[in-house]
């Protein structure tokens, strides 16, 4: 494989697909063969020779992708497969629970593999802890028998990936809209002596405190933000920081989760402090037209056990840290009622339906037991 034929296959070519890690792979100098299953998409993508990421906001720029092409993989399953065999890098933005689906295409990738071209090297560039592990995961349930004889023809790495990309205005074509900064941390160890080359990422040794503090600050108090200001029946996501309300309980839950990310993984708190201010920074960015109901979207996720609320409250609470903040978010999550999502529409329906405890039990997947539990329950029943 020589330098010009470096090729990435990237799963999910929507906003995160090309306004980040799309356009940093053709940084890094790869081809990039985008995958979806969004039929219009991909005609879209293969009808263009360029398209322009626009970093809006201070310090932003224009920056041009080319050098793409894009393969519905529901209608060419044979074609993704014979892409990944002989690709350098796979990635995806998917979301989380998509990554069962992307499985196959890589299992089947990977059996077509000549086993003497280096291992292809897979990042998941989710908002979740693990979740290349979980791509691996559901790789090897994928691969049954086959998994011990293809595994080692690829490398997995967790990642930690961090730009804001809104939904894009009608009219942008493929182009996207984006926020100047971008943070891509990414697991070391897995690709020994040849990391892939990603121009601004950096490879760490343990992602855990990286992906903690990302998701635990950017997506606790982005969603804070986009549940309080829906509550008060705010539509961009810049209004809702403007608004004093909703500014302290968004602050007030970083706070928290600041206090938690200090104790479990040594953060100094000034730095904490400085990085809960450059946040706040980018969500008030009134040039990113991001609207509540984006950064809402699919609470019934987001109020699970490990994710941005109820993970680092649970972990406060086993410590003896405050919570409100954190507990006041979820209530206002509660209420979130998008009739176009339908996560927020089984939200409802389930609230209708089961008493408090079974709710809180069955969303959170906290125990009984646990010292959180009452607690939630307690702000389920007054929601
Ligand atoms: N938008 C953002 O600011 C950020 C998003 N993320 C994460 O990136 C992921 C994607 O988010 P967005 O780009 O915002 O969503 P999006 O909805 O814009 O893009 C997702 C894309 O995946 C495609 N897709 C769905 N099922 C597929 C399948 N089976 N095979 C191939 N493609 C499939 C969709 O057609 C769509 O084009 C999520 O996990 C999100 O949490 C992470 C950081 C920032
Ligand atoms: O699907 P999710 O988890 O809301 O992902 C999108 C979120 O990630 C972020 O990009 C933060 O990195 C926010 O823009 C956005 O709220």
């Amino acid at each position: 494989m020589t330098e010009t034929t470096r090729k990435a296959v990237h799963f999910g070519a929507g906003n995160i697909g090309r306004g980040f890690v799309g356009l940093l792979l053709h940084e890094g100098g790869y081809e990039v063969v985008f995958s979806d299953v969004a039929t219009t998409l991909v005609d879209a993508i293969n009808g263009a020779t360029e398209y322009t990421v626009h970093e809006v906001g201070e310090g932003g720029r224009d920056r041009v992708v080319s050098g793409f092409r894009a393969i519905d993989s529901a209608a060419d399953p044979e074609g993704v497969a014979a892409e990944v065999a002989s690709a350098l890098v796979a990635t995806t933005a998917v979301g989380p629970t998509v990554l069962r689906f992307i499985a196959p295409h890589l299992v089947a990738g990977l059996a077509l593999r000549d086993p003497a071209l280096p291992p292809l090297q897979v990042m998941a560039c989710e908002n979740a802890i693990g979740a290349t592990d979980t791509l691996r995961d559901h790789m090897r349930e994928a691969a049954g028998d086959r998994w011990d004889a293809i595994s080692s023809r690829a490398v997995f790495a967790n990642t930690a990936v961090d730009r804001i990309v809104p939904g894009q205005p009608e009219g942008s074509g493929i182009d996207v809209t984006v926020e100047p900064f971008f943070e891509w941390a990414i697991e070391r160890a897995p690709f020994g002596e040849n990391p892939p080359t990603i121009p601004g990422a950096h490879f760490v040794d343990d992602l855990a405190p990286y992906i903690e503090r990302k998701l635990f600050t950017v997506n606790t108090g982005h969603a804070t933000a986009a549940y309080l200001g829906a509550r008060a029946r705010l539509e961009k996501i810049s209004d809702a920081l403007a608004d004093p309300g909703v500014l302290a309980g968004v602050a007030k839950a970083l706070e928290e989760t600041s206090a938690l990310l200090a104790a479990k993984h040594g953060f100094e708190p000034d730095d904490l402090t400085q990085y809960r201010a450059t946040i706040l920074g980018r969500f008030r960015n009134p040039a990113l037209p991001d609207t509540v109901g984006r950064v809402g979207r699919q609470p019934l996720r987001k109020l699970s056990r490990h994710e941005r609320f109820v993970g680092p409250a649970a972990e406060a609470a086993e410590r003896g840290l405050p919570v409100d903040g954190l507990l006041a978010a979820i209530g206002a999550a509660l209420v979130f009622d998008e009739p176009e999502d339908e996560q927020s529409v089984e939200l409802q329906r389930l609230r209708r339906e089961l008493t408090p405890e079974d709710f809180t039990a069955q969303v959170t997947g906290l125990d009984r037991e646990h010292p959180l539990f009452a607690r939630v329950a307690e702000v389920v029943a007054s929601a």
